[in-house]
């Protein structure tokens, strides 16, 4: 039996008050994070707020300066039980000089005991991986393919994908969102996937983690998430009757007619109301809300020391209390 099939932990990866720095940045700051096993997490963030320093610590390819990090309850480092269960497919990968991709498939096939054989060549008939090439010649979206292969085939217990898609056209995006999803059905596993194009991932993800400026925003289920705003669309006065003074996130006007995404979630009076007007309700989009979030922590300080997102987001602020 491995570490990974005890039975009773709930948490794969656990980062205690980790923080990294490089001379004079802090690009990760005491985060504290449990990461559920067998869940597919997202991990948001703009550019620079830490998401790949933060990956290569909780795969252990890099060193906390402070704090600690435990998978499947061991300290990782040089612990060679736990890690040929991480897979760290990064979007920078580096391969020898003359590797051809079935070097590299091989190579993956090695390190990862639970690597399948027959799901990696369906993947590569999939994305159309040219085999007769070298790695370092192929096109970016190609190089991208041969990670996204081995991070799915591997089947690794814990598989990390920090934006794989770079250079994948929408189709081969498609295919690994499609892919991945099926296979992660069938053979549960913890999964974490850092991406800018969040709307796209969003329908995967079960948990989201935003990080910025190298601290933890938001760590809850994306279910949970998006309950806390709601996009209310019809008449423009009729929906500003729902709203009342919530804050608005997005809106977007066509006439007399407006489509506006505001924080808080709606009571069933407001829902009545809703009905009454010939409003409509449509499911918030994940993208605006993190964007928002973001946002709302550049002008809030210091996020480390409590400005939550629970503050943020609590339905009990009026308008005002929130400027
Ligand atoms: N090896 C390093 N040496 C010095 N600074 C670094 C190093 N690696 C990361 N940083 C700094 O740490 C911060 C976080 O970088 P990181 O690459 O983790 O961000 P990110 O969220 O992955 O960004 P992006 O979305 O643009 O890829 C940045 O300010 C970056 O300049």
């Amino acid at each position: 039996m491995s570490i990974h099939d005890s039975p009773g932990d709930a948490v794969s990866i656990e980062a205690r008050h980790v923080t990294r720095r490089f001379k004079d940045t802090v690009a990760v700051n005491s985060v504290s994070l449990s990461l559920a096993r067998d869940q597919i997490h997202g991990l948001l963030g703009r550019n620079g707020a830490g998401k790949t320093t933060l990956m290569s610590l909780l795969t252990a390819q890099d060193w906390p300066t402070e704090g600690e990090v435990r998978i499947f309850g061991q300290s990782p480092y040089e612990n060679e039980q736990v890690m040929p269960s991480i897979c760290f497919v990064r979007e920078e990968q580096r391969y020898p000089e003359d590797a051809l991709a079935r070097h590299a498939f091989r190579a993956a096939s090695e390190a990862f005991p639970l690597w399948n054989e027959e799901l990696a060549q369906r993947l590569i008939a999939d994305f159309r991986v040219p085999m007769k090439t070298r790695i370092k010649k192929m096109s970016r979206g190609q190089k991208s393919a041969v990670g996204v292969i081995i991070g799915i085939a591997s089947r690794a217990p814990i598989t990390f994908f920090d934006e794989p898609y770079m250079g994948l056209d929408a189709v081969a995006r498609q295919l690994f969102y499609d892919r991945l999803l099926e296979d992660y059905s069938a053979h549960p596993r913890t999964i974490v996937i850092s991406s800018h194009l969040i709307d796209e991932i969003a329908h995967l993800i079960e948990n989201v983690v935003v990080i910025d400026d190298g601290a933890i925003l938001v760590d809850e289920s994306a279910e949970e998430l998006r309950d806390r705003a709601v996009t209310v669309v019809g008449r423009a006065d009729a929906v500003a009757q729902v709203v009342g003074n919530r804050e608005v996130l997005h809106q977007e006007e066509l006439g007399r007619m407006v489509r506006m995404t505001v924080l808080g979630a709606l009571s069933e009076q407001e829902r009545q109301l809703v009905r009454k007007l010939d409003l409509d309700l449509v499911p918030v989009s994940l993208q605006q809300l993190i964007v928002h979030l973001t946002r709302r922590a550049d002008r809030t300080e210091p996020v480390g020391a409590g400005v939550s997102m629970d503050a943020a987001l609590s339905d009990d602020l009026t308008l005002e209390d929130r400027r």
